[in-house]
């Protein structure tokens, strides 16, 4: 591993190309690990003395009741335990851009189509605190149901603070730059491509070792991630249990006079100070934990004759609501795979979702948008707005052919957040400089290539041309 610094955490240099963190896999599991041998109690929680003179805590991201195979709890064998702090105080200057409720006061109801060209990395040192942005949501966090979408910019490390979100869970999707991510239960590194899941409740801050970094989180209250059922696809495929990455125990002991924690409580920032690292849990132990995943171990499933598959065949990760099969938020990809569908539009079908679908595009392009829809882009296509492939984009279909041999989509990574809450859109997000006021343009040019004589409609559109109204 080269060691060339680029940025610091916590004092620390941050290694350019790569770091030599330790992870432990499996999805679901109830996992242990420790920094010092023996710093995990045996055969009990919360002894009276714990090994190495550690405190016992409790993290619990379900309530104490939730039925066995829901509970989420883990067990942090720390140095000080994490109450040690002053009051918490509203954060100055205060943010502003995050929302955790959504109501006519705060952001709008749009049924249009959206779109947005990436945002800038801004030329002022900027965190990641500080270059989170709310685009939309439905619900509250105060209500425990409801989803928040938020993107950032930033180009400066975290700098001896921690964010911690009472509101709800994280789904983190960077676009461009490594994120270096230290939690109480470890260190994830984090590149584009990969996704990182950080749950209500855990405290971390993020460096970046490549400098410029932007990208899109989902956050959803009162819910967590699981894999989707596989139904008849059967025991394996879409995301493996194993793919999934938790970290090892990790702790600093050194003092941090003037330590700021930065708390996300319904959607308002606020900061309490003390003096140590946050990240002084010696040994820990539960199914309550920070994870990643590489989007690229998933195995995707479609069809191999004809038709185009619905998109949730694509699920990696979905947050349910209590009705089954009603998700609150899916995460959804778009990978590189073959096409071979017969006699088959291979593109996304034109259509109207009762859910809502945000989209992002971590590389290449995607199938559905020849032009206007860029990496770091994104689109929003609400509840029964109608949506689908751009002109330039079905014309090339067509004229492509029903002879089609297989077909390898490469060098691409689209995503789709997909939720059955009807998102409003905030004020910022809609006044944005990025906003794409020409997205409509690009299905204006759809030609009508109706005729009512009976012969094969594709010959029509052939023969006539497609140019043809
Ligand atoms: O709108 C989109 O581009 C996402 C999408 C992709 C697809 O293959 C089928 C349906 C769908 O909503
Ligand atoms: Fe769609």
């Amino acid at each position: 591993m080269a060691n060339q610094s680029v940025s610091k955490v916590n004092g620390q240099d941050l290694p350019r190309d790569g770091f030599d963190f330790d992870y432990q896999s499996g999805f679901g599991n109830h996992f242990s690990s420790e920094a010092l041998p023996g710093a995990l109690p045996p055969n009990q929680n919360s002894p009276l003395i714990c090994p190495y003179g550690l405190y016992a805590e409790q993290i619990s991201g379900t309530s104490f009741t939730s039925p066995r195979k829901l509970n989420l709890r883990s067990w942090l064998y720390r140095i000080k335990p994490s109450v040690t702090h002053e009051p918490f105080k509203p954060r100055v200057p205060s943010h502003g851009k995050l929302l955790s409720e959504f109501n006519q006061s705060n952001s709008c109801a749009n049924p249009t189509q959206l779109r947005w060209k990436p945002v800038d990395i801004p030329d002022s040192p900027t965190d990641f605190i500080d270059g989170l942005y709310t685009v939309c949501g439905a619900g509250s966090s105060f209500l425990r149901h409801g989803f928040a979408i938020h993107m950032y910019t930033a180009n400066k490390s975290m700098d001896n603070c921690a964010f911690c979100n009472a509101d709800g869970d994280f789904l983190i999707v960077p676009q461009q730059g490594r994120l270096c991510i230290t939690t109480e239960c470890g260190r994830l590194e984090v590149s584009p491509g990969e996704i990182a899941i950080l749950p209500q409740g855990f405290r971390f801050t993020v460096s970046l070792p490549d400098g410029p970094s932007r990208g899109y989180v989902a956050e959803v209250f009162g819910a967590h991630f699981h894999l989707p059922d596989l139904g008849p696809i059967g025991a394996n495929g879409l995301a493996a249990p194993r793919d999934f990455l938790v970290p090892t125990a990790w702790f600093e002991d050194s003092s941090h006079p003037g330590y700021t924690i930065v708390q996300k409580f319904g959607g308002e920032l606020f900061t309490a100070r003390q003096d140590f690292s946050p990240f002084n849990v010696v040994a820990w132990h539960g199914n309550y934990v920070p994870y990643k995943y590489d989007l690229s171990k998933f195995c995707p499933y479609n069809t191999v004759l004809f038709d185009h598959s619905d998109p949730s065949i694509n699920t990696v990760l979905t947050a349910p609501t209590d009705t089954p099969g009603v998700a609150l938020l899916d995460f959804v990809i778009f990978p590189p795979r073959w096409l071979v569908a017969e006699h088959t539009f291979r593109p996304p079908y034109y259509h109207r979702n009762c859910m809502t679908e945000f989209m992002g595009l971590i590389h290449g392009g995607y199938e559905a948008k020849a032009d206007g829809f860029v990496p770091g882009g994104a689109s929003l296509h609400s509840c029964m707005t109608p949506h689908g492939p751009d002109t330039k984009s079905y014309e090339a279909t067509i004229a492509f052919g029903n002879e089609a041999g297989p077909h390898k989509i490469s060098d691409t990574m689209a995503f789709m957040f997909e939720s059955c809450l009807i998102p409003r859109v905030c004020w910022w997000a809609m006044e944005s400089p990025f906003v794409d006021h020409d997205y409509y343009q690009c299905w204006i040019g759809l030609k009508s290539h109706f005729t009512a004589e009976e012969k094969d409609p594709r010959n029509i559109i052939v023969q006539n041309g497609l140019d043809q109204a």
